[in-house]
């Protein structure tokens, strides 16, 4: 999580807290923004939490700045019917949507509200009756089950993690977005249960078992197959993590990597989006609540460190990935393929900025997968 992100969590503790011992210990966190570029005045704005968007106003915030989706505060404090807070926006020159040079335009996509729920499933339509458990993950159960006939995979939310109204709140407005991404490399989100407990995520359901389970009963892969998980991958990550998304994943692992089905070798990615919907509740204890030291394989170092972190640490991850699929083809004794080796050090770098983008890593893949031999001829490489 980045120094800024901690700070606008400092200011959704709850209504009553004032931002004011922070903004006087650093002034600058009036302009701090998450990676979604959402102000504290935006989660002032709301929560409808008065004294502290007043607060925030008087310490020079941005009344019109625009988060991911261009929403501005007040584009928010109305979709959270927050009459007061609307009041006190619009007092201070407030506009609904983005500005486009200096005259204000509406989007021509309406950006999510946080009242328009239209992924909202009603857990009646989930049909139970032949569900299986398939996974269990630190949210909670992941079930497989069947919606309106699809089968699909239903993420049942601990009910310790969901008793918090914000906590409910931030969901849904996370899962606003999640259901709006489409790529052949990410699993697709359908929906999911917030207006009742449990809660429940709902996406589709992939029959190849994950990564993990794939490389435990396979042991290494053959070149040609670990170049193209490789870049599935990398292409789910790169859509993730550029425009208009820019989501940073944190829990890149073999586990959230799914296999379309037992015979075909195409990868999507899952579990995003998912580290930052509990964040508000458990901010430090994200990792330690998974109990699976298995997770902290994958972990950059700056974010164990607990240091300021982005998009960059899925890149770390990325590279354990690729050193546990190509372990004996780039590091071993006998098989050496050195653009492999290099390209998997520099995505493991200490250093985050010297870290290759997705972008970059799919270039370098496809170049690789030119030269790599044919799995025929691959034993030329070998001995
Ligand atoms: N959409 C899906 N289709 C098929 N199987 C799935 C799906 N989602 C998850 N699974 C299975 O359930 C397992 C656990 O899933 P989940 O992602 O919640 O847990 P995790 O990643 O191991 O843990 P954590 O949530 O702590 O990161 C996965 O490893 C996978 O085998």
């Amino acid at each position: 999580m980045s120094g800024s992100e901690g700070s606008s969590e400092c200011f959704s503790g709850g209504g009553d807290s004032s931002p004011l011992p922070l903004l006087e210990e650093d002034r600058s966190l009036v302009h701090a923004q998450d990676y979604d570029n959402r102000t504290p005045l935006h989660v002032a704005s709301i929560h409808g939490w008065i004294d502290v968007a007043k607060c925030l106003i008087e310490h020079g915030a941005d009344v019109n700045a625009q988060d991911r989706w261009n929403n501005t505060p007040l584009a928010d404090a109305e979709g959270a019917k927050k009459d007061t807070i609307i009041e006190l926006l619009k007092s201070h020159g407030g506009l609904t949507y983005g500005q486009h040079g200096s005259h204000f335009e509406p989007t021509p996509v309406p950006p999510p509200l946080p009242n328009k729920c239209d992924w909202e499933i009603d857990p009646s339509e989930l049909d139970f009756s032949n569900a299986s458990i398939i996974g269990k993950g630190s949210f909670g159960e992941i079930i497989k089950a069947s919606w309106r006939g699809t089968p699909v995979a239903v993420k049942r939310i601990l009910p310790n993690l969901s008793d918090d109204r914000l906590v409910i709140q931030d969901f849904r407005h996370e899962v606003n977005l999640l259901v709006k991404l489409r790529h052949p490399n990410i699993v697709q989100f359908l929906g999911a249960v917030t207006e009742r407990k449990p809660l429940m995520l709902i996406t589709e359901y992939l029959r190849g078992g994950d990564l993990h389970q794939c490389l435990k009963e396979k042991g290494a892969l053959n070149p040609s197959t670990a170049i193209n998980f490789a870049l599935d991958i990398a292409r789910g990550m790169a859509y993730l993590h550029n425009e208009p998304n820019v989501i940073v994943h944190r829990d890149l692992k073999p586990r959230n990597v799914l296999i379309v089905n037992s015979g075909a070798d195409h990868l999507k990615v899952g579990d995003f989006g998912l580290s930052k919907l509990i964040r508000v509740k458990n901010s430090h204890d994200r990792y330690k609540m998974t109990g699976e030291t298995g997770s902290y394989r994958y972990m950059a170092p700056e974010v164990f460190n607990h240091q300021r972190y982005d998009k960059k640490v899925d890149v770390f991850s990325f590279a354990m990935i690729l050193y546990e699929m190509l372990e004996d083809l780039c590091f071993g004794q006998k098989v050496y393929i050195p653009e492999l080796r290099e390209l998997t050090e520099q995505c493991w770098d200490e250093d985050m900025n010297r870290r290759p983008s997705f972008l970059e890593i799919l270039k370098r893949l496809e170049k690789i997968k030119e030269i790599i031999p044919t799995d025929h001829h691959w034993h030329i490489f070998t001995g």
